[in-house]
């Protein structure tokens, strides 16, 4: 479960500061599922990258399961990331010179599993997204959809508790998207991790039960059926309160 509150994040640039959040309040209980969207520049990577552990507030706190990100020494931050957070990335982040397998690998090598037991979860896991037959060749071997279905074996392979998309299909042309997007919700279906994406995607958005956007660094709970069932911005959202709790309920690529 994430709590944030009163998250900022400002970003030095030369004498002066960007401020990337302002006041972000949100929580997405376990197995919560939501969608982010907003203008380039608006927050979205940002908060996503304080949700994994890879950069750390200014202000405010990120609660993990009640663990405060932003005050975890380097060491078992990096450790929390590695046992409880995959990622998905929209330029795919796989190392060129190893091959799929040994791409899905790398995720299990900080856990300490054995190198019989990672060989073969990377095995099922590349088979879960349809890839059994790749797994000897490398990334540039293989086409973008099928680099981003590596991905999302090498971020599900350690079964995390969350699962972060970061325009996962933003790099891909339309029916390549429809392709991941399907097999990202099967696996997303099947672990049920905390699911936090963010997308352009309207197609995606319009499917979402829960939706925010984050504009000039502000978060608001754009939809959610807690609200009441229909589209529309919820009152909380708009007073800048706590944004959440969000269920269940993420989009799927295959539902009309
Ligand atoms: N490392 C950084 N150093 C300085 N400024 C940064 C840094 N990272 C982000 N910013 C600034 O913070 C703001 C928010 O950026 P962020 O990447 O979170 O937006 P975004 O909504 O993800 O945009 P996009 O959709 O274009 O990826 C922008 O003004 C950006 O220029």
């Amino acid at each position: 479960m994430y709590e944030l509150t009163a998250v900022a994040k400002h970003y030095p640039r030369g004498r002066t500061t960007v401020t990337a959040l302002h006041e972000v309040n949100l929580t997405v209980p376990d197995g919560g599922c939501l969608v982010v969207q907003g203008p380039t520049g608006g927050g979205k990577s940002t908060l996503l990258q304080l949700l994994g552990g890879l950069d750390r507030p200014t202000r405010g706190t990120v609660l993990l399961d009640g663990t405060d990100l932003g005050s975890l020494p380097e060491s078992r931050l990096t450790r929390l990331r590695a046992e409880r957070i995959g990622f998905v990335f929209q330029g795919f982040n796989l190392i060129p010179t190893l091959t799929a397998r040994e791409n899905v690998e790398t995720a299990l090598v900080p856990l300490g599993t054995k190198a019989t037991e990672r060989r073969s979860r990377a095995l099922e896991a590349l088979d879960s997204v349809g890839l059994a037959d790749r797994a000897g060749h490398f990334p540039g071997e293989l086409s973008g959809g099928q680099q981003q279905r590596v991905a999302i074996a090498r971020a599900v392979v350690k079964r995390p508790r969350v699962l972060l998309a970061d325009e996962p299909t933003g790099s891909l042309d339309d029916s390549t998207r429809d392709e991941v997007m399907e097999v990202l919700e099967a696996r997303r279906r099947e672990t049920e991790p905390t699911f936090v994406m963010v997308t352009h995607d309207s197609a995606l958005a319009d499917r979402a039960d829960h939706l925010a956007r984050i504009e000039h660094g502000r978060l608001t709970v754009v939809r959610t059926p807690a609200a009441d069932g229909a589209a529309g911005e919820t009152e909380a959202g708009r007073r800048g309160e706590r944004a959440g709790p969000v269920e269940d309920g993420c989009p799927s690529s295959t539902t009309p």
